[in-house]
């Protein structure tokens, strides 16, 4: 089964198209990273997903209704504790367990009580990624939810959602601008190229943890930086 399913999506803005014509299925409990350069859709992608932007046009688009968004800022409410910004909107009958619970699967159990001010960068992005796990989402989207954080908390956060993704199994679809974060965790790397298409989707059948030195891993990294024009970019 899918929990995503695209055919002939479509946005434009103004005169401007941005994704035009995309098909995609991303089946579920599968972990997919989004690389492509900048500006060629990626947020739109995610936002159309996450039901945040209906000015599309589409063939089919069908999505879980239970999913969760984390972006590349944590985006808390500096004036509610961490515990409140976890469970915010979230309708359940015991919020405060839940968001405990969700602040213990990220390795915060002492915060609850803080406020966001407080917290590191990494520490705010975990509460982010608590609150998206609050919502125990079929489909998580993550819009380059470590591309702000220095090189060793990003690894520690690597580790962290390749650990909830094997508990959980939720259909994960990650945008980074990074291919060896993409390597590290990705079953499936798909590349966005001119006007939204797809222009390559590989699969990374190796096993987890991911050793960097892996050679196949390497031929992929290779491959990859070709077709985004990153190694081209970096002789000329
Ligand atoms: N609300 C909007 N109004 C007008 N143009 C927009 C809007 N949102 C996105 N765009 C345009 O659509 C294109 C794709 O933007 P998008 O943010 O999806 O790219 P991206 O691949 O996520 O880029 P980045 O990697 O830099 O985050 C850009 O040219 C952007 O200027």
């Amino acid at each position: 089964m899918s929990t995503v399913h695209l055919e002939s999506l479509r946005r434009s803005f103004g005169g401007t198209r941005v994704i035009d014509g995309l098909n995609l299925s991303i089946p579920d409990g599968q972990l997919v990273a989004l690389l492509g350069r900048s500006g060629s859709g990626k947020s739109t992608l995610v936002r159309i997903l996450a039901g945040l932007d209906d000015g599309y046009e589409a063939e089919v688009l069908t999505r879980p209704d239970s999913l969760a968004v984390a972006f590349q800022e944590p985006r808390l409410f500096p004036w509610l504790r961490v515990w409140r910004n976890v469970v915010f909107n979230l309708d359940v009958p015991d919020p405060r367990a839940a968001a405990e619970r969700a602040l213990a699967e990220v390795g915060l159990e002492g915060k609850a009580d803080v406020w966001p001010l407080t917290l590191s960068g990494g520490q705010a992005q975990r509460v982010s990624l608590a609150r998206a796990l609050a919502r125990e989402p079929r489909l998580l989207l993550l819009d380059e939810p470590f591309g702000a954080l220095d090189a060793l908390t990003r690894r520690s956060m690597h580790g962290l959602v390749t650990e909830l993704w094997q508990r959980y199994r939720p259909t994960i679809l990650l945008i980074t601008h990074d291919v060896d974060e993409a390597l590290a965790l990705a079953d499936r790397v798909l590349v966005l190229g001119e006007e939204g298409s797809l222009v390559t989707d590989v699969a990374v059948d190796r096993p987890r943890p991911r050793d960097p030195s892996d050679r196949e891993l390497g031929r992929l990294r290779e491959e990859l930086l070709g077709t985004l024009g990153v190694r081209d970019a970096l002789l000329a």
